[in-house]
Formats: C-alpha cells, structure tokens, sequence
C-alpha cells in the first residue's frame, strides 16, 4: 500500500479538506492520503509574494512526510511553489498539480486552456508552461476573476464562473482540454468533463494516479545532480535542520 503526502501550500483547512476528498475519490484502493498544510503562512496564494511565502510550508511539509516515510509528495496549488527545492529534499516523487494536469492534458488533446482564479496569476501560470515547455500546447489562458478563497465561501459563484469560462474557452480557443487552474476546483473537474464533453482536468486528481504511477515503476526522483540532497551547510532560525538528510 502507498502513503501520499497531499500538501495544500495555502493555511486554508476547507480547502485542504476539499482536495482530500478528491483525492481520495480517485486513489486507489491500497492508496492512503495524509492530507497537511503549513501550521504557518498565507491563507491563500495569488502571487509571486504568497508563494514565496507558501514554499517554506511546503519544504518544511515535505521534510515532515519524508521522515514518516511517504511514498510521494503533491504540491497541491497551481503555482506549484518550491517544487525544485521540495525535490532536492525529497526522496520520494514530488509533482506539482500544475505539471500534472498539464502532462495529462498533452496525452489527451494538441491544445489545451487553462482556466485560474485571478488575472496576476496568470502570469505565474505562463512561466510554468515556459518551466515544463508546454507553451506550444497552451491554446489559452482565462482567469474567473474571483479570488482563491471565493471558491469556499459557499455562494456558488466561483464554480458558476469556471463553468461560463471554461464553455468560452471549449468555443473559442480551438482546444481539445481544459486544465483547471487551482486546487479549489479540484471538485469540478469530472462533473464538467461530462458537461462539456472535453477533458477538463484537475490537478490533485492528475498527481495522486502520476505519483500511483511512479511508485508501481518503482521510479523516484533522481538524486544524481542537481535534485541531490541540499549540500550540507548549518542553517540559522526556523530554518535548523530543515536540511539535513
Ligand atoms: N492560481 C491559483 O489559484 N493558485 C492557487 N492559490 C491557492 O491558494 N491555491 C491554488 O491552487
């Protein structure tokens, strides 16, 4: 049986939770989910300041879930924040659920859309398609313009707004696929799928069956060059020990 280690890099426990359930809808039947977040942090991420903020949470997640011995990590927001650094303290697969949802959708049409939360983020989703060289597969771009935690407040209006946009996106943009762009969507994906009748896909879902993947080929980040272990150095504060091996 597989441990993976869901960590949501935004405080939010609703958000957590939702993901949780997703993940564990999709798992598979030997898979165990230990859903965390930063004790730490911003209750939600919508840009280049909140991720910085939010990769110390997720390095300090990861050391966690490696000293318990999971057998994957899953950067569960859509700028995957400290994914490099969170492999290099790794020893298990770390996937983000950006690259995972943008793997997919290359597998299952030549263009997709990409449908975020706020316009400043959408940036942070360009350099990502730039990161893992998915530009040309990136028909689009389209943000709900609501903020993250809109998705939580139970009013309904962020998933009504995901759904206009992503119906636009299937008209307009000339794209086979839609990758949700947040872990708060994580929910919508299978009910709009059959909406739309296009592979719309959600991150959290993409990373748990990667990281099932990985772990059945028995293949796990490599430690040769740049992803090795952090060199050996003492770190001052909060940080003591959060890189040793
Ligand atoms: N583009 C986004 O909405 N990113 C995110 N911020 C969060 O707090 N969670 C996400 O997935």
């Amino acid at each position: 049986s597989l441990c993976i280690q869901l960590i949501n890099p935004n405080t939010s426990f609703a958000m957590t939770e939702l993901m949780a359930v997703t993940a564990r809808q999709v798992a598979a039947s030997g898979t165990e989910i230990l859903a965390v977040c930063p004790s730490e942090g911003a209750p939600s991420i919508e840009g280049h300041f909140d991720e910085a903020i939010a990769a110390m949470g997720v390095l300090q997640q990861v050391k966690a879930g490696r000293d318990v011995g999971v057998d994957g990590h899953i950067i569960a927001c859509f700028g995957d924040p400290g994914l490099l650094a969170a492999r290099e303290l790794a020893r298990a697969p770390v996937v983000g659920i950006a690259e995972a949802a943008m793997h997919m959708a290359t597998m299952l049409a030549t263009q997709f859309s990409i449908v975020t939360t706020l316009p400043r983020t959408l940036v942070i989703a360009r350099h990502l398609l730039h990161q893992y060289g998915f530009e040309r597969h990136c028909a689009a771009l389209h943000a709900i313009d609501l903020p993250v935690l809109s998705l939580e407040d139970g009013s309904g209006l962020a998933q009504q707004k995901v759904r206009e946009q992503c119906i636009a996106a299937k008209r307009s943009d000339g794209s086979g696929a839609i990758v949700l762009g947040c872990g708060g969507m994580a929910d919508l994906a299978h009910e709009l799928t059959l909406e739309l009748g296009i592979p719309v896909i959600d991150g959290v879902s993409a990373a748990v069956k990667m990281i099932e993947a990985l772990a059945a080929l028995r293949l796990t980040t490599s430690k040769h060059g740049d992803l090795d272990y952090p060199i050996e150095k003492t770190l001052s504060g909060r940080f003591k020990g959060l890189n040793t091996r």
